[in-house]
């Protein structure tokens, strides 16, 4: 054994010593982000015994998977081989593993002196932190930066053979799409590693971005030389000017984490119109020309090689929606692709949903879950079919049986003559909505699975079985896994419908609440329109909205009602909203954001501060506020309240 190791080994036993003791273990022992990863494995409940790498998992899990992950699969798998192929040697085993930790593709171990790596790296199995503890890809996902763990670093013994690292990597949207793992024997002879993982971490994320359909595709960089190279930033901009979707680079690089909304990407980062920059584009073509970003930054742009700006100068018309389709779904299109990142998910979740892949829909009450239903049901592949949605929560238990598979002639006391077809019949050729799917009772999901998996149904009392041609789109304001976890979900029927997961936004979280006023406000009151002052205006952006898009329409339909001379002011709205006077506390924020020990101010006081003196600085008002600060009015507003500097009804 090389000294080096002897004493890199008990460096970490003198390390998890100090861990068992409670005591401070200094970084020179063990990286700090091993050591946070220590902690968050205790804290999990995990013991340095215990075993799970070796848990069975079956070829129904391993279908799913495929499924599940089939985008970053799609992507990352030829990434992977070239990998492979590159490394050339026996020592290596190479694996991809999805955003919530378990392992969807892996290359190597073939030889027997890998094997035991092979079976802990094997696809369907969980290196998250709270399944397996320390790890590099299970550590990688919860620090979201690269890491590496060797030896007895790993917080399980069972793994005290590998020595691992691990890279991120992050979607068009700037969210974990998953992790590159790279894991050998401990002791065998080391190679540099990180680089190439990390280089392939970013082709694997180019791809994701390049692959964004109808949208214009930009090439960034400082340096002119490296545009159009694979060090340089990627972002995709849909034909009305909003960001699609970005590389990691482009994201550092325009600061686009720090804009309090990305909508009018053109605008806010380019600062000029889309029709400008389209113009300077086409006239440079391929050359990169110098342009000058919103936080001061001189970058080089130009197209990629493959983009045509021409469709982009006017909006693509909408497919024609389902004849019987609600005004709702129409009308909500527009609105509901105004912040950047949910349009993302939501073309993600159009094309998923367009190739039979099952969506799921997450989000509070009022968010506009069905609306998102109907709108992927009126471009997806069955809209001239029905569109047929069932609450299961608002369903008796003991109807919802018969409810959703329908029966037959005489099935029960009372059934109606002749029998009934059920909801999934109904939507036959069409789409079957399930909303509030978390709440449907625990034996019906059984059978739920079935037809399903088996795409037939038997009415009750019947033995007929009947081919079922529809799509399903679930939705739930629950947190289905946490239900999964509780036992009140099942696991199989959770994969099953969970194939993209989209979450709508609460609207006090929307960066494009002041696009979702107007454009409800029109629809409401048209044709005669009335304008909002600035004020009502800025009692809407204060208010927490519990009941959310339901709520704001119901909110300015009442002002529409109420306006005078064309106008809706703060006395138009409802009492809720306008009781939240602004005050200027003189003092600095309160406890909570107190000293740390040694003086130093915190880094929420330090925000405080900035918040409160950019406050004062603008007299209160809020809108100039959040402009200086760089965040949307909703995030001031909650900062404002949590400093102490609003005074509200909650404060
Ligand atoms: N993007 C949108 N644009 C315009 N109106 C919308 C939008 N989303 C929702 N709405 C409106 O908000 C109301 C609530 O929407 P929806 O019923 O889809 O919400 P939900 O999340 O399914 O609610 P619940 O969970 O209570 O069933 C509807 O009247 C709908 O027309």
């Amino acid at each position: 054994m090389e000294p080096v190791r002897t004493d890199f080994d008990s460096k970490v036993l003198h390390a998890r010593q100090l861990l068992r003791e409670g005591r401070d273990i200094p970084p020179s022992l063990v990286a700090e982000e091993v050591q946070r990863s220590w902690s968050r494995s205790l804290k999990h409940g995990l013991r340095e015994h215990d075993r799970v790498l070796f848990n069975p998992v079956s070829a129904a899990q391993l279908r799913r998977l495929d499924d599940t992950h089939r985008v970053l699969l799609d992507h990352a798998a030829p990434e992977l081989q070239r990998l492979f192929a590159a490394l050339d040697n026996a020592h290596w085993v190479i694996a991809c593993l999805e955003a919530r930790g378990t392992v969807v593709k892996a290359l190597g171990g073939q030889s027997a002196a890998l094997r035991d790596i092979a079976t802990a790296l094997r696809p369907g199995l969980n290196l998250s932190e709270n399944v397996a503890g320390t790890s590099a890809p299970g550590c990688a996902l919860e620090e979201r930066r690269p890491v590496i763990v060797r030896g007895s670093e790993h917080f399980l013994e069972e793994i005290h053979m590998c020595a691992c690292v691990a890279v991120p990597i992050f979607d068009p949207a700037g969210d974990l799409a998953g992790v590159l793992n790279a894991s050998r024997h401990h002791h065998a002879p080391s190679i540099g590693i990180l680089e190439p993982l990390a280089l392939t971490a970013r082709a694997i994320e180019n791809r994701m971005v390049n692959a964004l359909p109808d949208a214009l595709h930009l090439r960034l960089h400082y340096s002119a030389e490296l545009v159009g190279t694979p060090m340089c930033g990627l972002l995709a901009i849909s034909r009305d000017g909003r960001l699609l979707g970005a590389n990691p680079l482009a994201r550092q690089l325009l600061e686009l984490d720090m804009l309090p909304g990305t909508a009018q990407c053109a605008q806010t980062v380019f600062q000029c119109g889309l029709g400008p920059l389209l113009d300077m584009l086409r006239k440079h073509g391929r050359t990169p020309t110098p342009l000058h970003c919103h936080n001061g930054v001189r970058l080089h742009v130009c197209l990629a090689d493959d983009a045509h700006p021409r469709p982009f100068t006017a909006p693509v018309p909408r497919p024609a929606v389902a004849a019987g389709a609600p005004h709702a779904a129409r009308a909500s299109t527009p609105s509901m692709l105004a912040d950047s990142k949910l349009s993302l998910r939501i073309h993600q979740a159009e094309r998923a949903f367009a190739r039979n892949i099952p969506v799921l829909i997450n989000g509070e009450t009022g968010t506009g879950k069905e609306v998102l239903a109907r709108h992927l049901h009126d471009g997806g592949p069955r809209a001239s079919g029905p569109f047929v949605a069932i609450n299961c929560s608002a369903i008796p238990s003991g109807l919802i049986e018969s409810e959703l598979f329908g029966y037959d002639d005489g099935a029960f006391t009372g059934a109606r003559r002749g029998g009934m077809a059920g909801r999934f019949e109904q939507a036959n050729g069409g789409t079957l909505f399930l909303d509030e799917i978390g709440d449907m009772p625990l034996e019906l999901q059984a059978r739920l699975l079935r037809v399903l998996q088996e795409r037939t149904l038997t009415r009750l009392g019947s033995t007929r079985s009947i081919a079922l041609d529809c799509s399903v789109i679930c939705a739930t304001h629950r947190d289905l896994a946490q239900r999964v976890a509780s036992g009140e979900f099942r696991e199989d029927l959770y994969y099953r419908v969970n194939g993209l997961r989209v979450t709508l936004p609460a609207l006090r979280e929307r960066s494009d609440l002041d696009a979702l006023i107007d454009h409800l406000l029109a629809r409401e009151a048209a044709p005669a329109t009335p304008a909002l002052t600035a004020a009502a205006r800025d009692c809407l952006h204060r208010h927490d909205w519990p009941g959310n898009i339901r709520e704001l329409q119901q909110v300015l339909r009442l002002g529409a009602a109420l306006a005078e001379a064309g106008c809706i002011d703060v006395g138009h709205l409802p009492p809720e909203l306008t009781d939240a006077p602004l005050s200027l506390p003189a003092e600095a924020p309160r406890d909570g954001q107190a000293q740390c020990a040694d003086g130093k101010a915190t880094l929420q006081q330090a925000e405080a501060e900035a918040v409160r003196a950019a406050f004062l600085r603008h007299d209160g008002n809020v809108s100039a506020t959040a402009r200086t600060l760089g965040i949307a009015r909703a995030t001031l507003y909650r900062k404002l309240r949590s400093y102490g500097l609003l005074a509200d009804a909650e404060a």
